[in-house]
């Protein structure tokens, strides 16, 4: 078994008006990757990338052992693949999409797939033209779990999905990892998602990562101190503020490498501290673009 589903080494992808800028990342076996960015950061690219529907114009691609895009043929029938715009047959049932299915792909889990249109309160008999939004992008999920794929690709897999068939798609991805050796790579604009499902976290901006890596180990390392300060000291200066705000006695301040020993340092430069907050992924992820953009080093 490899101990890395992907690995991504200086990949770059030039378009007229964007360009994916030499980007390396791995995917360990058995995690499940929450990948991060604005509209047109440049996720859907990476992702066709790793699917061999685009070609890199340089870089290593390596997606379950395999080469891409040269075998992405031995790839793709390990690989579940799920976004907003796949086709499925309008005039066909969702039974003879399963039935197609099963055809093709020899792992293809029958008894799986009868408790997923029990779990997603889909109907196998029903046209795919007569289904709602939220049971399309479910009947799809379906189609692709039921494959029980090695690596599990979703494009905004919980975009248009109301709350409660939110929370059905996210158990249904977190019981696929009870499989240790399958692995899930998720986009998302949907930082409460990513936050409650995935162990590791990418940002991706403007083509570029600016972030990977483990969720605990991000969201451990950002904190927001509320801090009371003395006329004359100017918090910018000291170590570690990425942003501040407040211009009186009391302040605060957010970093994203927070320590006991920072605390310490602030407190002998003579700053109060009043509290010690964590951040949401969410926050994260907005400060993260916004350091970026105002050019400091994250
Ligand atoms: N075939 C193409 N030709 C030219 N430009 C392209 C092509 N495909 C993508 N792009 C450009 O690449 C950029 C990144 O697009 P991409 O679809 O990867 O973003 P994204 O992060 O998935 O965005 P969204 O969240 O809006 O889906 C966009 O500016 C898009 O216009």
């Amino acid at each position: 078994m490899n101990t890395h589903a992907v690995e991504l080494h200086q990949v770059g992808k030039r378009y007229k008006y964007f360009s994916l800028n030499d980007i390396s990342l791995s995917l360990p076996t058995g995690s499940i990757t929450g990948f991060i960015g604005v509209n047109g950061a440049g996720k859907s690219t990476t992702i066709r990338i790793l699917l061999g529907l685009v070609h890199q114009d340089h870089g290593s691609v390596q997606v379950l052992g395999q080469t891409m895009p040269e075998q992405q043929v031995l790839a793709k029938r390990e690989i579940g693949y799920v976004s907003e715009d796949m086709r499925l047959y309008p005039k066909a049932s969702l039974a003879w999409h399963m039935q197609f299915i099963q055809s093709i792909y020899p792992n293809w889990d029958q008894a799986y797939a009868e408790q997923l249109l029990k779990r997603f309160d889909l109907r196998a008999e029903q046209k795919i033209k007569g289904l709602s939004h939220g049971q399309r992008v479910k009947a799809t999920l379906l189609l692709a779990l039921a494959r029980r794929p090695k690596l599990l690709i979703l494009d905004e897999p919980t975009t248009g999905l109301d709350p409660v068939a939110r929370q059905e798609v996210l158990t249904a991805l977190i019981e696929v990892l009870a499989d240790e050796d399958r692995t899930i790579l998720f986009s998302s604009h949907n930082t409460l998602d990513v936050e409650q499902i995935s162990d590791q976290v990418v940002f991706i901006d403007q083509g570029s990562i600016i972030e990977a890596r483990s969720k605990e180990d991000l969201l451990d390392a950002w904190r927001r101190l509320r801090v009371r300060v003395a006329a004359d000291q100017t918090v910018a200066q000291l170590p570690n503020v990425l942003q501040h705000q407040g211009h009186g006695q009391l302040q605060t301040i957010i970093t994203n490498r927070y320590s006991p020993e920072l605390q310490q340092t602030y407190q002998q430069a003579g700053l109060e501290i009043q509290a010690v907050e964590l951040l949401t992924l969410e926050e994260i992820f907005v400060a993260s673009i916004q350091a970026r953009r105002e050019g400091k080093n994250l």
